[in-house]
């Protein structure tokens, strides 16, 4: 990516990530045009200047315009972030990218792993775009787009196999109340960002039982043991999983009211089922597909992931979440480092 001539981002998905983002952006500077599925959700962002479906109350800066049209929100854009979930990334890259410019950047704010081919978000842009590695980054961090919304401070990771890209990008995003660090190591960044959400339903589960901190804590830590596994099996560089794309947001995630996944995970603790909690929130909680695909991929690449592969028995209904946590207890001893 050479120096920017414009600064127009496309931002394809106006749901709360892309909507809070689209904020980060234009305090950074940058001209912001989200397109959104629904005519009346880009209505109500021109119009009233809020995104009335998934951030209620937060004025969004005028510099954010909305369209329904990918052509209208894609001409000119120098980087195209995508923030549709990650389950539906595959069908909707068709529409997307005969707008895209020739030189745009892909920046993947999407957290999970794709069910069937088990790839990164990322990768599937790769493939479906044919699209170079190098011009393809992920943003991952512990930030709930509400706290984002509000410019709560907070820090994130912008990485890319190209370094100058990602530095470029930095500069892009790089807000009063918003600080980016670089990385080259996707891989461990977007593991990071799916794997977190798992054990936040975990996590949630755990709270919905009624169980308390140590509880979570013993979670919370063991989910990072297992994400760090699984993650440095692929190539990722395990000091990613200690920082703010692995730990930051795993600690964001388990702990904040505010995640849909634990939320999820809350619900099915206190006894709720899947196709209850599936039709009582229009938000997308992505661990609770992401499950089934981590468990492939760790079970492919012959990787012990007890909380990953827990999840999924509940999320399928083959196990409580009651028997969920007697099982973890129940494991053979094992040494705490292996
Ligand atoms: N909300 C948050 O705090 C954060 C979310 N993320 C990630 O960002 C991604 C997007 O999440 P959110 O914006 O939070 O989700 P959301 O549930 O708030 O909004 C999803 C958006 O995608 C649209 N959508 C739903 N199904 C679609 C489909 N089949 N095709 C195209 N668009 C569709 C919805 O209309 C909505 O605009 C997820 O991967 C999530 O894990 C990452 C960091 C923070
Ligand atoms: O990724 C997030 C915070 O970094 C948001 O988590 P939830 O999708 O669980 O709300």
């Amino acid at each position: 990516m050479s120096e920017p001539v414009g600064n127009k981002v496309a931002v394809l998905g106006a749901g709360s990530w892309g909507t809070a983002f689209s904020i980060v952006l234009a305090d950074a500077g940058n001209e912001v045009s989200i397109w959104a599925r629904r005519e009346e959700v880009a209505e109500a962002i021109n119009d009233g200047h809020e995104n009335t479906d998934y951030l209620p109350g937060i004025e969004l800066p005028h510099a954010i315009r909305s369209t329904h049209d990918p052509e209208e929100a894609l001409a000119g854009a120098d980087v195209v972030v995508l923030a549709v979930p990650s389950q539906s990334l595959r069908q909707n890259l068709p529409t997307f990218l005969p707008h895209v410019q020739p030189d745009a950047v892909f920046v993947s704010l999407m957290k999970g792993v794709e069910l069937g081919t088990l790839k990164r978000m990322t990768e599937v842009i790769e493939e479906v775009g044919d699209i170079r590695s190098d011009r393809i980054a992920v943003v991952s961090g512990p930030n709930l787009a509400r706290e984002i919304a509000r410019r709560e401070p907070a820090a994130s990771v912008v990485a890319c196999a190209d370094d100058d890209v990602a530095t470029i990008l930095q500069k892009r995003m790089h807000s009063q109340a918003f600080r980016p660090y670089t990385s080259i190591d996707v891989l461990g960044c977007e593991l990071g960002g799916a794997y977190k959400n798992v054990v936040a339903l975990c996590v949630g589960m755990a709270v919905g039982l009624g169980f308390g901190d140590n509880t979570t804590a013993s979670l919370i830590t063991r989910g990072l043991a297992e994400t760090a596994r699984l993650a440095m099996r692929l190539g990722a560089n395990p000091l990613t999983l200690m920082g703010l794309a692995g730990l930051g947001d795993l600690v964001a995630t388990c702990s904040s009211p505010l995640s849909r996944n634990r939320t999820f995970g809350e619900k099915l603790g206190q006894g709720m089922t899947v196709e209850e909690i599936y039709a009582s929130t229009r938000q997308v909680a992505e661990g609770a597909k992401s499950c089934s695909s981590l468990r492939a991929l760790a079970a492919k690449n012959g990787v012990e992931c007890p909380i990953v592969d827990s999840v999924d028995e509940v999320v399928q209904g083959r196990m409580t979440t009651s028997q969920m946590m007697e099982s973890f207890i129940a494991r053979n001893p094992k040494p705490e480092i292996e």
